[in-house]
């Protein structure tokens, strides 16, 4: 599989600190992959690099073989790499529905002069939104809160909804997903996972996830790819990684939870 993304040499420093240490990477185009490694191995800052939220000290990321380093979240997203964040403050003010259907960016009624001006298109355009917006409730089942504020969800619609979001986008290249399982329970995990499944499989959407459930990593992620210290310990399938004693070394030697591999090894 040739790379979607390719991160080269990257160096993040904070200080006396090398949060990512000539860290080099491949994400392949159409892959799920995952990324794990003890705590403080760098994977959030590797992300945020990569995501165009901090700009790293020196080193390369490319988007099939375009530099798009150091470029900021807007023109990544325009380019079709999106990352999920929680679902901020304000939106949780707004409904289900209203949180996806402000996705899109360039909407005619965003303008005001549009507004006025191109009445009939706006509403037009609205309602094709709102027809995609009800088709990604229903992919993610979660029809029956379309117009719950986002603040009242669960922990997991929660996350459903972060993903929902990055349905809205077209032509979304890569999602960086950061901790999905993260306080979800085991029957929304299962949906997730799906729903992660059915894009990647039926979209061609490829996935970059961090995540620290070792069940889900293995369930879903190939390759696999452990970063420790700042840069790449290893990489391949979750069961070549569980059979790797440097791996669970790394694990051991750091805050990690080395019984997520131990239960499994
Ligand atoms: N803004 C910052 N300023 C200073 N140090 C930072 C900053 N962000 C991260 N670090 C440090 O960089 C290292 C890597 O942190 P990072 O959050 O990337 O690791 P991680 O692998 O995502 O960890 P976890 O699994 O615990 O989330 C840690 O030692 C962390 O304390």
């Amino acid at each position: 599989m040739s790379a979607l993304i390719s991160v080269q040499n990257l160096v993040k420093r904070f200080g006396g600190l090398a949060a990512v240490d000539d860290c080099s990477l491949d994400v392949p185009k159409g892959s799920v992959t995952g990324l794990i490694g003890p705590n403080g191995a760098g994977k959030s800052t590797l992300f945020n690099i990569i995501a165009g939220a901090l700009p790293p000290t020196s080193g390369r990321v490319l988007l099939e073989g375009r530099d798009i380093t150091g470029m900021k979240p807007h023109r990544l997203f325009d380019m079709g790499v999106v990352r999920t964040f929680q679902i901020p403050h304000e939106l949780g003010r707004m409904t289900v529905l209203e949180n996806l259907m402000m996705v899109p960016p360039n909407q005619a009624g965003e303008s005001l002069i549009a507004a006025w001006t191109a009445w009939g298109r706006v509403k037009r355009q609205d309602a094709v939104i709102r027809r995609k917006a009800m088709e990604v409730l229903d992919v993610l089942e979660i029809t029956h809160v379309a117009g719950e504020l986002a603040a009242n969800l669960s922990g997991g619609q929660k996350k459903l909804l972060e993903l929902g979001r990055t349905m809205m986008v077209d032509d979304c290249k890569l999602v960086l997903l950061d901790e999905p399982g993260a306080g979800v329970n085991r029957t929304l995990l299962v949906k997730l996972a799906d729903v992660i499944r059915t894009l990647n499989r039926e979209r061609g959407m490829t996935f970059c996830i961090i995540e620290h459930d070792m069940d889900l990593v293995a369930e879903l992620c190939d390759p696999v790819i452990v970063m420790a210290q700042g840069t790449v310990l290893t990489q391949g399938t979750m069961a070549e990684i569980r059979a790797n004693q440097t791996v669970l070394d790394a694990y051991l030697g750091s805050a990690g939870d080395p019984e997520a591999f131990r239960r499994k090894a």
